[in-house]
């Protein structure tokens, strides 16, 4: 027996004055998933998340929420919560006050929003701040207000568009975790917009790769790491991205297909037994690794990672081993062709 999923979109575009937003846009999303829409900036990931949430209206395709065809519902109507990058708090409510607001329109009787709001302060960690107005708090307390709101409104399905963007390095991995966890533990479907791809590999169950207005790949973090469905996706996904060539520097690959390697599967080998020889153009030390970057006359990209403390003078000559199977073929319109 196959489930529904708990939202589809099927075939949905949007445009403005002929001007492309989306197009072609299918996706199955099942309840209590994570999913991550990623890609570069205009690529449709917003426009994507607010059809979803009924901010704009599809000019094709169909949007089911839970099984009931949304498609030009109200957003009020579509029974989901949003967090934005931009808090989206009142400056003049205190923390509890922001946390509640929507249950007190919605006249939800006062001992049931006690509970409610204590409940969601001491999942997002924020008990003892009730008092305080956002512009007493951190950038990362001000987000967990919005995630207490959006936690308190009880909806089983949550929109994020890049909910961490304001926030420094540090605090974007804890409430990261924080997020991951709660959607977890609360058993709720979370649709999370970020261009930021170590976000969505590390956050997502599903990650939805867009470019131009089209999805380009829809799979697990895995998936999209280790059968990229074109270059695009292969260059996009990892860091340091892999190194696409053209096949003719390789024998026994012919002339018009793309050659992809990741830095992982290249190994530098004594000098005359490798498969390329390539000069070093730059060391960095990352910490756990040391990254090798390398030219070659027919590759752009290629690199190797040591293990450790181990930089390479630049302009060093070295040979570089790898095996077939650890090699992605894309044929001449740069779509993933075997394995
Ligand atoms: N209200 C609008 N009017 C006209 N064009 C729009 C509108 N909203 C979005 N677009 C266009 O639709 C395309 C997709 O935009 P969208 O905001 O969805 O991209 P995005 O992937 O979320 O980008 P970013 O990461 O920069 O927010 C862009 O070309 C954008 O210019």
């Amino acid at each position: 027996m196959t489930t529904s999923p708990f939202v589809k979109l099927d075939g949905v575009a949007k445009r403005w004055n002929g001007q492309l937003g989306v197009e072609g846009i299918t996706l199955d999303i099942p309840e209590g998933s994570f999913t991550a829409l990623l890609g570069p900036s205009g690529c449709g990931k917003s426009t994507t998340l607010r059809l979803l949430a009924g901010l704009e209206l599809p000019d094709e395709g169909k949007i089911l929420i839970d099984t009931k065809d949304v498609t030009t519902s109200a957003a009020s109507d579509r029974n989901l919560s949003m967090v934005f990058q931009s808090y989206a708090l009142f400056p003049h409510l205190s923390v509890a006050e922001n946390v509640v607001f929507g249950l007190k329109v919605r006249r939800v009787p006062k001992k049931e929003r006690l509970e409610k709001l204590h409940r969601a302060l001491e999942i997002t960690g924020l008990l003892g701040l009730e008092d305080r107005k956002p512009g007493e708090l951190s950038g990362g307390q001000r987000q967990r207000v919005a995630l207490a709101r959006a936690i308190v409104a009880g909806q089983r399905l949550c929109l994020m568009d890049e909910p961490l963007s304001n926030l420094d390095a540090k605090l974007r991995n804890a409430v990261r975790k924080d997020i991951k966890k709660l959607q977890r533990e609360l058993g709720i479907t979370v649709v999370y917009v970020t261009h930021d791809q170590t976000e969505a590999m590390s956050m997502a169950d599903t990650v939805v790769l867009m470019k131009d207005g089209h999805i380009q790949q829809v799979g697990s973090p895995e998936d999209l790491y280790s059968r990229p469905n074109n270059t695009f996706v292969a260059e996009f996904v990892g860091a340091p991205p892999m190194a696409l060539f053209q096949s003719s520097v390789l024998e026994g690959f012919g002339e018009d297909k793309t050659i992809g390697i990741r830095a992982e599967n290249i190994q530098i080998v004594p000098r005359g037994e490798g498969r390329m020889r390539c000069t070093v153009n730059e060391s960095e030390f990352l910490g756990a690794e040391t990254l090798i970057g390398l030219d070659h006359a027919g590759a752009e990209g290629l690199c190797v990672l040591k293990p450790g403390l181990s930089l390479m003078a630049e302009g060093n000559e070295i040979d570089i081993m790898f095996s077939d199977e650890n090699l992605h073929v894309f044929d001449a319109v740069g779509q993933r062709m075997v394995g």
